[in-house]
């Protein structure tokens, strides 16, 4: 069934739990996303950034997503993925989207809580949940040294501000994480993170999740995280899975016999997390 994020994210928050947010842009990966939730009866989130809506067109992903999603045993909500503009985010809402992301961190604080109050406005009017962001998630690729990677952190004192200010249903903190593929072991801010928690009381969002080991995972969970965003590690067993079967066989060429096989290896990896994060049997 499709649901609003915060249906999902509030009894999260109050069980202790996250549920992974998958990224998808095609009909496979979403495919990947919804059997993966059935087969763990894990309520689940199905997001897709501004690249993927480039992609994939927005009338066409979000009619996959709305549909499977619809049909579904479990809770799905179509999300947003960092939505940079305004008026991308305007046109999810028209689109039937029942989540959505303002991501308006490279703002100055004042001007990241006015886009972001406007959007909770006009969103919650609609029924949609909003998530934001506080501090700066950047990338591995970013090649920030250790002070500027802590200067972009979440400040507890300014997301307590920008919580109450904004009315937003739940907030994506920075904490020592980064999208892609990391180099080393990332460290996370867990200090910073039970801080924020205490003060804020909302659901919280971890970005850039791909490769974090599992330990740091479940420690994040206890502590209070509730969004899980994954994109990075399914992109790779798609990959991995893709390379692997083209070199073993040479003579397929049926996009079905090839792209099944990359589903399942994406469901797997999906599966796994839902499971790390104690999402599976929460539908
Ligand atoms: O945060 C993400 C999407 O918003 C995904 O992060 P990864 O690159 O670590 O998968
Ligand atoms: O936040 C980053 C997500 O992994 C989306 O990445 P993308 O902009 O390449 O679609
Ligand atoms: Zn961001
Ligand atoms: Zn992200």
């Amino acid at each position: 069934m499709l649901v609003t994020g915060i249906e999902i994210l509030e009894k999260a928050h109050k069980e202790g739990y996250a549920v992974g947010a998958f990224n998808t842009s095609n009909l496979e990966i979403t495919q990947a996303i919804v059997e993966a939730a059935e087969e763990t009866k894990s309520p689940v989130i199905i997001q897709v950034s501004e690249g993927g809506l480039k992609y994939a067109g927005i009338e066409t992903i979000s009619a996959i997503v709305r549909t499977m999603a619809e049909k579904a045993s479990v809770p799905i909500a179509l999300h947003l993925d960092h939505g940079t503009d305004f008026n991308t985010v305007m046109k999810c809402l028209r689109n039937g989207w029942t989540s959505v992301m303002m991501d308006a961190s490279k703002l100055p604080l004042e001007e990241n809580i006015k886009v972001t109050k406007t959007v909770v406005q006009i969103a919650h009017g609609m029924g949609v949940s909003v998530e934001a962001e506080i501090g700066k998630i950047g990338g591995t690729e970013d090649n920030i040294t250790v002070d500027e990677r802590e200067a972009a952190m979440t400040d507890p004192e300014e997301a307590l501000k920008f919580a109450k200010e904004t009315g937003v249903d739940y907030l994506a903190i920075a904490i020592g994480t980064a999208h892609g593929p990391y180099k080393g072991e990332p460290k996370l801010d867990f200090d910073r993170l039970k801080k924020i928690k205490e003060m804020l009381n909302i659901p919280l969002v971890l970005h850039g999740a791909s490769g974090v080991p599992e330990e740091a995972i479940k420690k994040a969970v206890s502590l209070g995280i509730n969004k899980i965003n994954i994109d990075t590690d399914i992109r790779q067993a798609f990959a991995r899975r893709l390379r692997d079967l083209l070199e073993k066989d040479r003579e397929v060429y049926d996009p079905r016999k090839i792209l099944g096989p990359c589903k399942d290896a994406m469901k797997e990896v999906i599966k796994q997390k839902m499971i790390l994060f104690g999402a599976a049997g929460k539908a």
